[in-house]
């Protein structure tokens, strides 16, 4: 049996604004293992960030939440912020999508890796920067004791991004959750990145990664889940899923990467405000049934489960 880790069940989130209500997030349910990789992928604005924002209780103030999340047993949805803070860098941590939005650039590069050993660890400061050293060794800053000492505008912009994996990781957390992490940047840089990842997953932490990166994801992970307007629609073993993805809409997105021949999924992305009735990808789907109007259900087939009709 793996070891579960993080534990998401029927987590929803709706954001008021003053054009009506997003319905960003709906009945979210997903289990992580220890060590795994798990890729949540979809088109742009389909709701991914705000579940790992939903997971991570940095959700915008006026969101309103639904459901459990679980990490290593605790239910991190239940506890109040104070304690939250204390799991927040210590058993899950992020990587932002920008290193230049996400470190301080006032602040020394080394005292920023160093802070969440201290905080979180109970480090001194001593031991923290030995240990800052040993990160920046870890991820290619060097030479460590002048990196250590610069601010973020001196770091080239694949430097700064591994040291916000450094940050990320400097209190052993068992999960990060990264948000497009190859965002607007080149290939080597993304090979940078991969390798990063895996160095560290090889050490023993599970990653949720949240990319429209269909290639990085196959690249990464060991499990997919799809998002669809706000639902995750399909999730699978990675293997499985390249080689049959089961819902049109998981065939229609693999099918729109360069390798597939670039087919633009036909119709337009709908609005998270108003959702569509029933399953959300019918008005695109080219199997639609007139049961298709009402919810699909999620249909579990020994793990690898489906929200579609078809296999109901
Ligand atoms: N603070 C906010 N207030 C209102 N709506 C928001 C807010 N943040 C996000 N949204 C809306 O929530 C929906 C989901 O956004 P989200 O950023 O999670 O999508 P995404 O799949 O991560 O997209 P991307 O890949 O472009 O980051 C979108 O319709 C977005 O406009």
């Amino acid at each position: 049996m793996p070891d579960l880790l993080l534990k998401v069940s029927g987590v929803s989130v709706t954001i008021p604004t003053g054009q009506g209500t997003v319905h960003a997030v709906d009945d979210a349910t997903f289990s992580i293992n220890k060590h795994e990789i798990f890729s949540l992928i979809g088109e742009s604005g389909s709701g991914k960030s705000i579940l790992g924002q939903a997971i991570m209780r940095l959700l915008p103030p006026n969101a309103v939440f639904s459901g459990k999340v679980e990490l290593d047993g605790t239910e991190i949805s239940a506890l109040s912020e104070k304690e939250m803070q204390k799991v927040r860098g210590k058993t899950v941590a992020s990587i932002a999508q920008n290193p230049y939005l996400a470190m301080n650039p006032g602040i020394r590069v080394g005292t920023q890796i160093a802070e969440p050993m201290q905080a979180h660890l109970g480090m001194s400061k001593e031991d923290s920067k030995a240990r800052t050293f040993r990160a920046l060794k870890y991820f290619d800053i060097v030479p460590p004791e002048v990196r250590e000492r610069e601010y973020p505008f001196q770091y080239s912009g694949g430097m700064l991004q591994r040291a916000m994996v450094a940050m990320g990781t400097a209190a052993d957390p068992e999960l990060i959750i990264a948000d497009e992490p190859t965002k607007g940047i080149d290939v080597l840089k993304k090979r940078n990145i991969a390798a990063i990842f895996h160095k560290v997953a090889s050490d023993g932490c599970a990653f949720l990664l949240i990319t429209h990166d269909v290639g990085f994801a196959r690249a990464m992970s060991d499990r997919i889940a799809v998002n669809y307007c706000g639902q995750i629609i399909e999730i699978a073993g990675k293997d499985v899923f390249f080689k049959e993805p089961l819902h049109p809409y998981s065939q229609a997105l693999l099918d729109a990467v360069p390798e597939r021949g670039m087919h633009p999924i036909p119709g337009l992305s709908p609005s998270m405000i108003e959702v569509p009735e029933g399953c959300r990808f019918h008005p695109r789907c080219p199997y639609k049934m007139d049961r298709c109007l009402k919810n699909p259900p999620v249909v579990d087939m020994n793990g690898r489960c489906v929200r579609c009709w078809m296999y109901a």
